[in-house]
């Protein structure tokens, strides 16, 4: 066998959906990377003659290795700070009480509108880096804090250029429709005209997103116009997901469900009709313990309903300045599985193999089989239960993106 490098002596956590163990694992494994691809996987008993003079090989001593990990929902490319508005909500103030009152997602927005793209780069740089040692390979960014063309344009070229100058990946989300900015304030209608007519068709123009997004919610957008803004980018041939079910039912996950949209996001108030809906069309359930953690909510996502209509579900950061200023996908885990009583399989699953559904790119990684990207980490734990059940240690010892050790 002919191979660019050899990983022996590990334990492997695959999270391939065919295998019946836990977490997929094989234990005393080994893995072979040809050409940034998954070669070979399995015992290494059954490891292929191979030329051991000429290939690189790394030895695990038995720690273990996952795919790497994805964080598929995120808003990292942002300007300022909002920890005035956290003491505002120490002091009493709701999360919507702030978003009404002209500040939350807006401040945010005057912060990016005046933010420079250079600066935007280097702050999403250092946030995709700290991502990264903890053994994120894949990462999804949204805009959503320009709220006029030339700023999500701009959020978005940052966005890009993030994926071309680092080694993690970066899948790039429209979300023009976050919130209705001042501007529009008494207008909301005519900025779902212009976020449709101005900005999709430039976003498209450019390729500068992968999937479209919409916050449907009360203080946002509400079903009507959520519908426009999805069905305009679904004409257009791009992926759909929505921010639902935050703070109340509208009933926005049954709308994404029958538009087939990628995944659905938050989810606290989703009921069992919404569940269903999801169930039928395979969209993802991507909840985020982050947003649910720092906006002290009370009102717990519907795991044991997802579980039993077996919809996918996703742990993701939700990095962003107001309702998840939280860099850290160990940290994730850890709260899907104290907050929302995930076991640390379904987290870490959650973190991958459904992460890469929700992202549309589960052909390509989220799990560990031949013929995927070799996008790999090796951690020193001793189960893979370990990395949500600790928090404050890094174990992360390798990252490897596409067959290239990027990080050690
Ligand atoms: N819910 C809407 N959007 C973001 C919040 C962004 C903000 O508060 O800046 C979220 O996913 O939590
Ligand atoms: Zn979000």
């Amino acid at each position: 066998m002919n191979w660019d490098q050899v990983w022996i002596d590990v334990n492997v956590a695959t999270m391939d959906a065919s295998s019946s163990l836990p977490y997929g694992a094989i234990e005393n494994a080994a893995i072979a990377v040809k050409d940034g691809k998954v070669a070979w996987i399995g015992p290494r008993a059954d490891l292929p003659q191979f030329d051991a003079l000429a290939t690189p090989i790394y030895r695990g001593k038995g720690k273990w290795i996952t795919p790497g990990l994805i964080d598929a929902h995120t808003h990292l490319v942002f300007a300022g700070s909002r920890a005035n508005e956290f003491e505002m909500r120490l002091q009493g103030a709701s999360y919507e009480d702030i978003a009404r009152a002209g500040g939350g997602i807006i401040s945010t927005v005057k912060a990016c509108r005046e933010a420079d793209e250079e600066t935007l780069f280097d702050l999403g740089r250092k946030r995709l880096n700290t991502l990264a040692k903890e053994g994120v390979t894949t990462v999804e960014i949204k805009s959503g804090y320009g709220l006029d063309t030339e700023t999500e344009l701009k959020l978005l070229r940052v966005a890009k250029a993030l994926g071309q100058h680092h080694h993690i990946d970066v899948k790039t989300t429209f979300l023009g429709a976050h919130a209705i900015p001042a501007e529009y304030k008494t207008q909301p209608d005519a900025y779902v005209d212009l976020v449709i007519n101005d900005m999709l068709p430039q976003v498209i123009q450019h390729k500068l997103a992968d999937a479209v997004d919409v916050f449907c919610e009360g203080i946002a957008f509400n079903l009507e116009q959520t519908e426009r803004v999805l069905i305009a980018a679904k004409n257009a041939g791009l992926a759909i997901k929505l921010h639902a079910e935050q703070l109340s039912n509208i009933g926005g996950s049954e709308l994404a469900a029958r538009l087939n949209a990628l995944s659905v996001d938050h989810i606290e108030h989703l009921d069992e009709a919404g569940v269903k809906a999801l169930s039928e069309s395979g969209t993802c359930a991507v909840l985020l313990p982050g947003a649910y953690y720092f906006l002290r909510e009370t009102k717990l996502p519907p795991i044991e309903l997802l579980r039993q209509y077996k919809v996918p579900m996703v742990i993701a950061s939700d990095f962003n300045p107001g309702s998840s200023p939280i860099c850290s996908t160990k940290l994730m885990l850890n709260m899907a599985c104290t907050l929302f009583r995930l076991t640390p399989e379904e987290a870490l699953k959650g973190m991958t193999l459904n992460a890469a559904k929700a992202l549309g790119i589960e052909k390509s990684v989220g799990s560990l089989v031949v013929g995927k990207q070799a996008d790999f980490c090796l951690w020193d734990i001793s189960s893979p239960a370990e990395l949500a059940y600790t928090f404050g240690v890094n174990p992360c010892e390798q990252v490897i993106k596409a067959g290239k050790i990027i990080q050690q």
